[in-house]
């Protein structure tokens, strides 16, 4: 039997067609696979594995003690999965597709910031959620993303199992791609259930990451200027 993607449910390496009809390796748009692409091979999307995945709550809730089939809960493992669906939506996004061509041509070279952009994510180690808030800035040459689409880029990233370090590159990342800016800065702040519901339970600590690309790297009255914006001195 072929390893499945814990995070996907589907199996490792393998291609799906997407709703929009482009070919997709675990969520994520491929264009140089060659993999049987029959459609009765294609292994199942997520939405498919719904009822594997309820089943699995199912036997939790017999785990933590509980009868699944008392009434308050008959509905529950059906309800915690789409939940856990929706917590990671965003493996079922590219960034080609959220973007939606919303680049423009601009002559402009000054600092681009839309700071507090909300986040809810989810700690890959014990799944339960971190949240916070994502500030984001990028010195533009010659092309400009869409405001909303810099907010659409953290949803991507977020609604996935995550570490804070990782989110905060990929997002860095992904606004290089789509803009190729002289430099791109990220700062996340984020409050980890993990260490607020459990564990050490530390319910004030927060936890700041950043990503610096760039100019931002290099120059440091230019990562000073954005960090004044966002507030972060
Ligand atoms: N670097 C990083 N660590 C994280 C993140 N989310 C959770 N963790 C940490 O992952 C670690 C897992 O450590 P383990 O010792 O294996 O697990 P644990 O016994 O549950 O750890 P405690 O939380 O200390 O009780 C903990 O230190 C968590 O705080 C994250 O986004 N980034
Ligand atoms: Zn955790």
């Amino acid at each position: 039997m072929k390893e499945l993607n814990v995070a996907t449910g589907l199996e490792n390496g393998s291609v799906i067609v997407a709703k929009n009809g482009k070919n997709t390796e675990n969520g994520h748009e491929k264009c140089t696979f060659h993999h049987d692409l029959e459609l009765d091979h294609r292994p199942p999307t997520r939405e498919a594995l719904l009822p594997d995945m309820a089943s699995s709550y199912r036997l939790l809730l017999t785990g933590l003690g509980e009868d699944p089939k008392r009434q308050g809960l008959l509905k529950t493992p059906e309800r915690a999965a789409k939940a856990m669906l929706f917590f990671t939506k965003g493996y079922d996004q590219s960034l080609e597709e959220v973007l939606n061509n919303a680049i423009f041509d601009e002559d402009t070279d000054e600092m681009v910031v839309v700071k507090d952009i909300e986040m809810f994510s989810m700690c890959e180690h014990h799944l339960v959620p971190f949240y916070g808030k994502v500030s984001i800035g990028y010195l533009p040459q010659g092309k400009i993303l869409g405001l909303s689409k810099l907010a659409r880029i953290v949803e991507i990233y977020s609604r996935r199992l995550q570490v804070q370090e990782r989110l905060t590159k990929q997002i860095a990342l992904a606004v290089t791609q789509a803009v190729r800016p002289a430099g791109v800065a990220v700062v996340v702040e984020g409050v980890h259930m993990c260490m607020v519901m459990r564990g050490v339970q530390k319910i004030n600590s927060k936890t700041v990451t950043s990503t610096m690309l760039g100019v931002f790297r290099d120059d440091p009255k230019t990562r000073e200027e954005f960090l004044n914006l966002v507030h972060f001195k």
